[in-house]
Formats: structure tokens, C-alpha cells, sequence
């Protein structure tokens, strides 16, 4: 007889799902031009359903988990998890030494009128920097993270990122990267020190 981890999967899915759909709503916020009775009629099911979902909450962090295809994962995290609704989420595949993932951002994620806040843009390289880190054997604490934003970054619109790490010196590790367009025109550069604090154990990240 097997044991099956299909319970824990479904509910997993389940709190995913959820989350998508917290995006979803985020987005129609965002964008909603709906008359001021219908704006309070909705925020009135929203209470409704935040408390229902208060009922029962967890007192600890999500744990980082081994997934289904033995790939490391943490569903709790800000740009990768499908358990965070502030999470793209961001699926970030590795290349060789580096990391990169395709993406787009969201009406949510406006800062300038018409493009994505700068914030965003250098946290979601900071994230991929951090796993090309990892990947190197080498995964750490950002320790800083130096941007340059050479083009307004779209929403509703693919695009590229990628990182590599490009040099080690004891704890401490360097990564840079770029979110790009799809024909490569560069729009956010970055450059991080990430560093393993002691009593980490680090060895190549199980990245998929
Ligand atoms: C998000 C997941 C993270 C958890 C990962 C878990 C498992 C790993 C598996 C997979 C990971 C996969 C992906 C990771 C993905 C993303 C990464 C995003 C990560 C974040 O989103 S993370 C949040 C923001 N991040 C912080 O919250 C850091 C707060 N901070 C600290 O935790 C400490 O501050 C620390 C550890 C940074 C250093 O602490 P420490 O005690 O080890 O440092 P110490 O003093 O010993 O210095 C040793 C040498 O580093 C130099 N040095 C120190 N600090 C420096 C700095 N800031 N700038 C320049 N140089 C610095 C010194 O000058 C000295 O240099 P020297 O040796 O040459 O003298």
C-alpha cells in the first residue's frame, strides 16, 4: 500500500487557486469604474469573505517545501509563491549557471501611469539574483542590491528575466541580471551581494 500525498497537494492547490484569484480581484481594483453602491456592496462581500478566511490562521511562516517533482519550493513567498497573492507568481527555471524565467506584470504593480513601479521590477531581481546565487551553491541573504532602470517596464505585456552569479569570495556572492523585452531590448539592470550568513548550509539548489 502507498501513501499519497494527494490530500496535502489538493489543499495546496486549493490555497493557490485562491490566490490567483486574489490577483485577479487586486487587478479589477486596480481598474474598477464601477458606481460608488456597487463599490460598497463589493467591499461588503470582501469583509465577509476576509473574515471567513481569518476563521482559521496559521501562527507560522509557510516552510519551505520539497514539491512534487522533488524541486524546492516555498509557496509562501512574495515572488514565487502561488500561495501569496502579492506573488507574480514568478517561475523561475535554470539554465545552466543561470536563472530565468518569463513574466508579465499587472495593472497591481502600476507606478508610473501606464508602467511598473520601480519597486517591483528590482524586487523580482533581486529574487532571481538570490537564486542564481543558489544555484551556484552559494544561497544567501541579499546584502545589496544596485539598480539601474533603463526603460519603463510594461505591464500586460511578456517579458525576460535572468540572472547569473558571477563571482564567489567566502560567504559572500555576487549575481547580476536584466528584465528585458522579448527581442532583448534591456529595461531594469541589477547587480547584487548576497551573502551566507554562518550556520547556513549551502550546496547546489535544487532548483528544477
Ligand atoms: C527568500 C528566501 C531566503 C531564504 C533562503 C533559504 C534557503 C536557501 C535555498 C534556496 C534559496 C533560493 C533563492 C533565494 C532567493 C532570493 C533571495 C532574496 C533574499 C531576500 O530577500 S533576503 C531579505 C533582505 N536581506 C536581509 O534581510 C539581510 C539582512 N542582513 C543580514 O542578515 C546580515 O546583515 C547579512 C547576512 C547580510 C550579513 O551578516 P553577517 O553577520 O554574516 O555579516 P558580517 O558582519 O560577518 O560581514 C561579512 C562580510 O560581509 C560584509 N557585509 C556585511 N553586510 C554587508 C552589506 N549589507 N553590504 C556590503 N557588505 C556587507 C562585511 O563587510 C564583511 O566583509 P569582509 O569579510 O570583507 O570584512
Amino acid at each position: 500500500m502507498t501513501i499519497e500525498a494527494a490530500p496535502v497537494e489538493a489543499r495546496l492547490q486549493a490555497l493557490c487557486e485562491l490566490s490567483a484569484q486574489v490577483r485577479d480581484l487586486m487587478d479589477a481594483t486596480a481598474l474598477t469604474d464601477v458606481q460608488e453602491p456597487e463599490l460598497t456592496a463589493v467591499t461588503a462581500m470582501l469583509a465577509e469573505a476576509t473574515a471567513r478566511l481569518r476563521a482559521v490562521t496559521r501562527d507560522t511562516p509557510r516552510p519551505f517545501e520539497i514539491g512534487p517533482d522533488g524541486s524546492l519550493r516555498h509557496l509562501g513567498n512574495a515572488v514565487t509563491g502561488g500561495a501569496n497573492p502579492h506573488a507574480l507568481p514568478l517561475v523561475v527555471e535554470r539554465d545552466g549557471a543561470a536563472v530565468h524565467a518569463r513574466l508579465s506584470f499587472r495593472p497591481m504593480h502600476e507606478g508610473p501611469p501606464g508602467s511598473v513601479h520601480g519597486g517591483i521590477s528590482a524586487m523580482i531581481l533581486d529574487h532571481l539574483l538570490g537564486q542564481a546565487a543558489a544555484a551556484a551553491g552559494a544561497a544567501g541573504m541579499t546584502a545589496s542590491l544596485t539598480v539601474h532602470y533603463r526603460k519603463p517596464v510594461p505591464y500586460g505585456t511578456p517579458l525576460l528575466a535572468r540572472a547569473e552569479h558571477v563571482r564567489a569570495e567566502g560567504r559572500k556572492s555576487w549575481s547580476e541580471g536584466q528584465i528585458t523585452a522579448l527581442d532583448g531590448t534591456p529595461l531594469v539592470e541589477a547587480t547584487g551581494l548576497f551573502i551566507t550568513p554562518t550556520g547556513w548550509t549551502t550546496h547546489p539548489a535544487p532548483l528544477p
